[in-house]
């Protein structure tokens, strides 16, 4: 079965005011992948996973979770996601295990088959358990957090910048505990400013500038667009006919006399591309390079990205 863990189509979301947060934002995450949601501040990113988590309200365009309309099918649409907020949002009065069990009575999960202290322990808070809420530091609620959105087991998880002011140590429990997940077979959905740890866990990348998307492919595609490297070259006169060579990605005359020749930095270096072109008898008179890495992709993309209306 090829369906999508999430489906977005034609998706826009303007806020009362007017400002245009999502603009015509379609892409599919598919099911049993770890999809990062990239990109710069106020793009868009928690605009679209408080739809997908009903609190805001769409424009217009559909949204389908683990096969649901979340308009014609809002509540199973609902069981099928789990959603760790940006903001700490707690009843301060609550333990973690009384909060769980609470949100597990809230989706009707008979006491029976409630996961709360498996949860606890999955985010080491067992001995937090029936403590206040209150007296949590701020990684322990943002673990709290994470439980809270697994308490009805779904399928797909959604975390919007977890790991935003945390320590280096709660960063890699969090993330070894949603690789478990993930190894559960779990969808996962992440957004992140941290272009590195976004490499690093995730299958596949969307990012997403003034409300549009501008990238979805798979992580290893990017990461391959951050091994085109560049070099402009210049010669001692114009070029009859653009040259050819299998170590060359692609080739732009710049003018008459330059070429812009990006190459794949993995697979060859700018000596055999200089190489190739002394070989076809051209005399290289300037040499300049450029070496992009998945920043620059990123930012390329994001500068090349539409200003919303
Ligand atoms: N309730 C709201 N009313 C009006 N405008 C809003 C509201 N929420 C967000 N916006 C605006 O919509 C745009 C997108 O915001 P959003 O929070 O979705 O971005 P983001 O990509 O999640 O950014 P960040 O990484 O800073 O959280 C921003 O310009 C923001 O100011």
């Amino acid at each position: 079965m090829d369906e999508p863990a999430i489906r977005i189509e034609s998706l826009c979301k303007t806020y009362a005011g007017g400002k245009r947060a999502l603009n015509d934002v379609s892409f599919d995450v598919p099911r049993g992948q770890i999809f990062g949601l990239l990109g710069p501040n106020g793009a868009g990113k928690s605009t679209l996973i408080n739809i997908l988590a009903g609190l805001v309200m769409k424009s217009d365009g559909k949204a389908t979770i683990w096969g649901f309309d979340l308009d014609e099918h809002p509540r199973n649409a609902k069981r099928s996601i789990g959603v760790v907020p940006q903001e700490i949002i707690f009843d301060p009065f609550f333990t973690p295990r009384e909060t769980l069990e609470i949100q597990a009575g809230l989706y009707g999960i008979p006491k029976s088959e409630r996961i709360s202290d498996e949860l606890l322990a999955a985010m080491h808070l067992t001995d937090k358990a029936h403590a206040y809420s209150r007296t949590l530091s701020g990684g322990m609620k943002r673990r709290l957090l994470v439980a809270k959105a697994m308490v009805h087991s779904p399928p797909i998880l959604v975390l919007d910048e977890p790991t935003a002011g945390v320590d280096v140590e709660l960063r890699r429990q969090l993330w070894d505990y949603v690789r478990r997940l993930h190894a559960q077979g779990v969808t996962i959905v992440l957004t992140t400013h941290y272009l590195e740890e976004a490499e690093q866990l995730c299958d596949r990348i969307a990012i997403i500038h003034h409300g549009r998307v501008v990238a979805n492919e798979p992580t290893r595609e990017l990461i391959a667009k951050a091994q085109e490297k560049a070099v402009v070259v210049t010669f001692d006169r114009d070029i009859g006919a653009v040259p050819t060579n299998a170590c060359f990605e692609n080739i732009a005359l710049v003018d008459e006399r330059t070429l812009e020749i990006t190459y794949r930095k993995d697979k060859v270096n700018a000596g055999d591309v200089l190489g190739a072109l002394t070989a076809d008898g051209l005399h290289i008179v300037d040499v300049s390079t450029r070496d992009p890495d998945l920043e620059d992709v990123f930012l390329s993309l994001v500068s090349s990205g539409q200003e919303a209306a």
